[in-house]
């Protein structure tokens, strides 16, 4: 496959800030927020002009689905647009509040657990052959995925991991700490069908959202949220380059753990990358090592075979560079494109100015504050702004992914079929793979071809159907 479908949900923390006034509770908070969102399409679970997926669950961790990408930029801007998208409700519920009485600030987090210890994720999507036996895809990837922590997690201030019990999870410090991932103390399983019951590295239930004589759509659930769009490059990126590896066949079954999820917390909490772990076949091997493993093999891999896209040579070396600053443990040479290294060289900064250790409650609302998605408050896009936190996507493909969906994949259908429907007055639903009528159900328009860009049927369907008087709002 020289194209993989790729998309990326996010759930989004919520919090009600209120001192000295009228309080809400986080669903009162997560239902004033969606307001706008119900009204524009009478539910709480929409599909917007953009291809992506608006939801709220019960609870109140609002969640966006990206649309269906196949590129790399594609997918960052179309993630990145859900924030825009995002800080668009807060305004309009700030207001809505403001007018009802309720002086409070809402934040959004994109972030994975809140104080209470729930854990919310960042869940990738990638299409696969069915030709490909999962079991076996699964088993070489979790290697992998336990440890891209060291160039894709997004860090974490660890005040206190004395509620990582130490006699099943050996290897973690007493003392407080700064770690690479926030996720990884949540993960619970290896592979399974839960996504929130077991908390898997990957979810094995079977929807591809595609045809599925031909497709698999792997759903891997153990990803930091990501702030940083470098980061998000090399996450997505060397993901991919690993699934095409292994779809080729190339031998990678060999690294697989003796406990993954032993494995993930005992990697997160140790920044020199070089504890071992234990493999199944009895070696031990560090996670640096590991991933050297997996980046020499994707450097034969695309000598050989060619790079199936530009941007794979930014990828190598970015997953290059990540793994010699782990190694060298300076890592200054990755501190603006790694969200955990962009997050340790502020704090060790505001840390040494001020005294403090990784125990300090102000470092604990500094990491909060980082992945608050607020554009002039949240940490990460101030150190944006200050040059500290470099990009890979414009601020105007950004603007355009949140209006536009991708033009490389069936996300363009539906984009065109729900902007034309609602220009023209016309009731209409549509899921992933379905597009049709409210008043025409009969005729429901079918793309299980996630690559495919032209639809005559929607085109007839949206034809036959004259116009009404007033559009959708
Ligand atoms: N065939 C496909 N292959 C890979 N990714 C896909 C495919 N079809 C859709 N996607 C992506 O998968 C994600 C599906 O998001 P959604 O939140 O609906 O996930 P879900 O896991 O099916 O449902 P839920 O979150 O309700 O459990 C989106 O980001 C979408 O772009
Ligand atoms: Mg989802």
């Amino acid at each position: 496959m020289d194209r993989r479908i790729m998309g990326v949900e996010t759930e989004f923390g919520i919090h009600y800030s209120h001192p000295g006034t009228k309080p809400l509770t986080p669903e009162e908070v997560a239902r004033y927020l969606f307001r706008p969102v119900v009204e524009w399409g009478r539910s709480s679970n929409v599909f917007i002009p953009n291809g992506s997926r608006l939801y709220l669950d019960v609870g109140s961790h609002p969640e966006y689905a990206t649309a269906e990408c196949s590129t790399l930029p594609e997918l960052i801007a179309t993630d990145k647009a859900g924030e825009l998208i995002m800080n668009r409700l807060v305004a309009q519920a700030q207001e809505q509040m403001r007018e009802d009485g309720f002086e409070g600030t809402i934040y959004l987090y994109k972030n994975n657990a809140d104080s209470q210890g729930n854990s919310f994720g960042s869940h990738e999507n990638y299409l696969l052959q069915r030709s490909t036996e999962f079991r076996r895809l699964s088993e070489s990837l979790i290697p992998f995925l336990i440890t891209r922590q060291l160039m894709c997690g997004s860090g974490a201030v660890i005040a206190d991991s004395t509620r990582i019990n130490p006699d099943s999870h050996p290897g973690i410090p007493e003392t407080p700490h700064f770690a690479f991932s926030h996720r990884a103390d949540y993960v619970q399983e290896g592979i399974s069908s839960s996504t929130t019951r077991s908390r898997p590295i990957i979810n094995t239930r079977d929807e591809p959202h595609a045809d599925a004589s031909q497709y698999r759509r792997l759903h891997v659930i153990v990803g930091d949220s990501n702030m940083s769009e470098t980061t998000q490059m090399v996450r997505f990126g060397s993901t991919d380059l690993m699934l095409r590896m292994i779809e080729a066949g190339v031998p990678l079954k060999d690294f697989q753990l003796d406990h993954p999820v032993q494995a993930i917390r005992q990697v997160s909490h140790d920044l020199t990358g070089t504890a071992t772990l234990r493999l199944r076949n009895g070696r031990r091997m560090s996670a640096l090592h590991l991933q050297e493993h997996f980046l020499d093999h994707a450097r034969t891999f695309i000598d050989r075979h060619g790079a199936h896209h530009e941007h794979v040579p930014a990828v190598l070396e970015l997953w290059e560079r990540a793994l010699a600053a782990v190694r060298t443990q300076d890592f200054s040479d990755i501190d603006t494109e790694i969200d955990w290294a962009i997050k340790h060289r502020f704090y060790q900064q505001y840390a040494a100015r001020h005294g403090l250790g990784w125990d300090a409650a102000r470092l604990a609302q500094l990491d909060l504050s980082y992945h608050d998605i607020d554009p002039d408050r949240g940490l990460f896009n101030l150190l944006t702004r200050r040059g500290a936190a470099a990009r890979w996507v414009t601020d105007a493909d950004i603007e355009y992914a949140a209006e536009n969906a991708p033009a490389s994949t069936r996300a363009a259908l539906r984009g065109h079929f729900i902007r034309t429907a609602r220009e023209r007055g016309l009731e209409y639903t549509v899921d992933w793979t379905h597009m049709k009528l409210n008043d025409k159900p009969i005729c429901t328009v079918m793309v299980k071809d996630p690559f495919a860009v032209t639809s005559d049927q929607m085109e007839h369907l949206l034809e036959c159907f004259p116009r009404c008087a007033t559009p959708l709002e």
